[in-house]
Parts: structure tokens; C-alpha cells; sequence
């Protein structure tokens, strides 16, 4: 089967870092994908030129077979992206961001209405129904992020961070919507720090490290015996630097 993400021997340089080194990752159809790795793995990196968001140096990214860069439209229209840093009209509130977003996207304007109605109350965002954008919290933005990347029902959603900022209740509904998602047929790839999250959420799972795949497959083959955290740090962990004290912190 076609995987619903393809990337292949991507690369990118920022001037002397290397920050994505020849990357391939198939995300199978179905699945729910964790990328994991340290701050500046490449994670960020490597999902924006998956998606179209960052022209790659080399290599290639395709969704259901639908090549990213070579014919962005149909690529485009199969994924809901939600990127780091996300910018957002800043001046509209949460329902004119999904109401503008939705009608860009072609959808019919009864559906956005409906649409964004349900998807700002499910996200608990209708309460702040007259709040700008520019005045939401930080885990609020990441809620009307995802909001914008679920609005035209993708079959793909590419999520950076998606908990991050979030708080546990509204963490549990998102955890629910992906969930859903994927059980209808969709597939997920996302990044998280937090590995007892990915853990519980996902059934297959990329290391990244240093802009490479450490590890990636069935999340049950990466981690074997051992907890996801034991065999992320086993894999990254870098020994020779050993753990420095700050020795002016003692009393
Ligand atoms: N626009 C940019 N210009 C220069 N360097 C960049 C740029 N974007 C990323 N980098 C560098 O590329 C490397 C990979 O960064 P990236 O943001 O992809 O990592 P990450 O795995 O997402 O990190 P984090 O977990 O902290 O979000 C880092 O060394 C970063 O400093």
C-alpha cells in the first residue's frame, strides 16, 4: 500500500549545520507516527519539508504517492499540517481564523460554519468566542492550530508538538480527537519531547538524532524489552559529556 508519508533522502544545510543528513521515513497508511529526538534533532526541520513548508536541499517527500514539491496542490490538500511557530492571522478571532481558513481551503460555506462550530467547541474554544487571536495563550494557539489543520478532514495530519503549552484536560480531548482520527482511517505523524505520550499514543515511532534516523518501525521493535525513554537515551545519549555538576549550586 502507497504510504501515506513518503520521505526520501532528504536534506538540509543551514549555511555549516547540517540540520537534516539524507532522512527516509515511510509512514505507513492507518498508522500513528512519533518522531522523537533532542532539541535540534532536526525534527522540525525534516516535517517542514515533508509537508511543502521548506524547500529541501535534495531528496524528496511524497503523501499518498502525491509528490510535496512537484505537485504541491493535490499533496497539499491530503494533509493537515500543524507547524511550529504557527502564524495565524492575528487580528481575527478563533472562529473568523477557521471561517477565512475553510472558505481559502474551497470548502462550501455551510460546511465551514458547521464545521468550526463544532471544532471550537469540542477544543473548549467557543468560551473565548469574541477573543482575538493575538490574546490567546499559548496552549490556546495550539488548539486553533489544530483546529485549522483538522477543518478540511485530511487523510494525513502532520502535528509539531501538538501537547505542548496544552493543559491535561485539554490534552485528554485531543488525545481523543487524534485517536478518533486514526481509527476512522486517518494517519498521524507527530513530534513530542514527551515519551510516555508517545508511548501511549503511537504505534510506530522515528528517532531522529543528529539529523539522521537512529531507529524508526513499529514502536514495539524500536523500544523491544525497554521503556521508549530508555532506548531514546541508549540511542542519543551522548556519554562522553558526561553529567557536569554545577558545583556552586551546593551549600
Ligand atoms: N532557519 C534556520 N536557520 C538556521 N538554522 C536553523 C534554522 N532552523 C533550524 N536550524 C538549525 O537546524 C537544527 C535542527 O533544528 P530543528 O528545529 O529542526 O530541530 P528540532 O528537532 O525540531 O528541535 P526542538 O526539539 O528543539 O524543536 C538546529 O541546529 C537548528 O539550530
Amino acid at each position: 500500500m502507497t504510504p501515506a508519508l513518503d520521505i526520501n533522502a532528504l536534506t538540509k544545510r543551514f549555511g555549516d549545520k547540517l540540520a537534516v543528513d539524507d532522512i527516509a521515513l515511510a509512514v505507513p497508511q492507518g498508522s500513528f507516527y512519533g518522531l522523537v529526538g533532542q532539541n535540534g534533532a532536526g525534527k522540525t526541520t525534516a516535517l517542514s519539508m515533508a509537508v511543502g513548508l521548506l524547500r529541501p536541499d535534495s531528496g524528496s517527500a511524497r503523501i499518498f504517492g502525491q509528490d510535496v514539491w512537484a505537485d504541491p496542490e493535490q499533496a497539499k490538500a491530503l494533509v493537515g499540517v500543524l507547524p511550529d511557530g504557527l502564524a495565524m492571522p492575528e487580528r481575527l478571532t478563533g472562529r473568523e481564523v477557521l471561517t477565512y481558513l475553510g472558505l481559502l481551503r474551497g470548502l462550501a460555506k455551510d460546511v465551514v460554519t458547521a464545521r468550526a462550530e463544532e471544532l471550537l467547541a469540542v477544543l473548549e474554544l467557543d468560551q473565548a468566542e469574541k477573543t482575538l487571536v493575538i490574546e490567546y495563550s499559548t496552549g490556546m494557539r495550539k488548539k486553533i492550530g489544530l483546529a485549522t489543520a483538522l477543518l478540511h478532514a485530511p487523510r494525513l495530519l502532520v502535528l509539531d508538538e501538538p501537547f505542548e503549552a496544552v493543559d491535561p484536560v485539554s490534552a485528554a480531548t485531543i488525545k481523543t480527537i487524534l485517536r478518533g482520527f486514526v481509527a476512522g482511517g486517518g494517519s498521524i505523524v507527530l513530534s513530542s519531547h514527551v515519551m510516555a505520550l508517545v508511548e501511549q499514543l503511537c504505534d510506530h515511532v522515528a528517532v531522529i538524532d543528529k539529523g539522521r534516523v537512529a531507529a524508526a518501525g513499529p514502536l514495539d521493535e524500536v523500544r523491544g524489552a525497554r521503556s521508549l525513554e530508555d532506548t531514546f537515551v541508549e540511542l542519543v545519549g551522548d556519554q562522553s559529556n558526561g553529567i557536569k555538576e554545577l558545583s556552586w549550586l551546593s551549600r
